[in-house]
């Protein structure tokens, strides 16, 4: 699903990920951690597509990276969903068209499309948001309307990034929940946190794996978390 053989990424200065070799399979469940500033957020663009490495190679679904036309850059971004980590809404439109918004762009606001939206907003707890704005909305309904938006196309891999910051433990445990229901629906994540008692809660209940950021690398870390 994502090979990434010898990857390195560096904005301009210094290599800021190095050496990164890593085969991510379908249905596996990761967590990214590393200190502020250690390249998840980038890590998780290069798994997406958006940047593309400056050395090595990456392939998603099979395909090159550097070597993908814009199709087939469109195609591998339909099968992947992101949440951002600063859970941006146009903030002049409904919650529930705002997680249509993928739909809309793809021209597939058909009424199938119509009710898996409505069964998404009640999956996430959002039905009765559905007509609230976005300024009105709480954190952690902007947090799981984001995960909304980012699963609405059906995507095979969901990349989360800081999905459970700025919201009360409570509030993480379900999206956390909403994370692991996703994957026991077979779609791959990768979870960016900071958060520890995050990942160790999660290793409760799903056989997650952890990769850590240290010193440009990108490791798999222990069992002992
Ligand atoms: N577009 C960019 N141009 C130049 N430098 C950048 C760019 N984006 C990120 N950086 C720098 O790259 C480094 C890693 O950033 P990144 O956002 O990937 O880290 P992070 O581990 O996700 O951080 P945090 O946990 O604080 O979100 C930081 O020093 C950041 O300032």
């Amino acid at each position: 699903m994502i090979e990434l053989n010898n990857v390195a990424y560096s904005y301009g200065g210094g290599e800021l990920l190095s050496e990164i070799d890593l085969t991510i399979q379908p249905g596996d469940f990761y967590f990214l951690t590393g200190p502020s500033g250690a390249g998840k957020t980038t890590f998780l663009k290069l798994c997406y597509g958006d940047l593309t490495p400056t050395a090595g190679e990456a392939r998603l679904f099979g395909q090159d990276v550097r070597t993908m036309d814009r199709d087939a850059h469109a195609m591998t971004r339909r099968r992947i969903g992101v949440v951002h980590q600063d859970c941006d809404f146009l903030d002049h439109l409904p919650l529930a068209d705002n997680v249509a918004l993928p739909l809309t762009v793809s021209d597939r606001n058909d009424l199938e499309q119509v009710a898996n939206l409505k069964e998404l907003l009640s999956w996430v707890g959002l039905k009765q948001r559905a007509k609230a704005l976005p300024p009105e909305l709480s954190g952690g309904e902007r947090q799981r309307a984001a995960l909304a938006r980012a699963v609405i196309m059906s995507p095979d891999l969901v990349l989360a990034d800081e999905p459970t910051g700025n919201v009360d433990w409570e509030m993480s445990q379900r999206l956390l929940q909403l994370l692991i229901e996703l994957n026991k629906m077979g779609k791959t994540v990768i979870i960016a946190t900071h958060d520890m008692n995050l990942i160790r809660a999660a290793k409760a209940k799903v056989q997650a794996r952890v990769l850590r950021i240290a010193n440009r690398h990108v490791q798999l870390a222990g069992a002992d978390l």
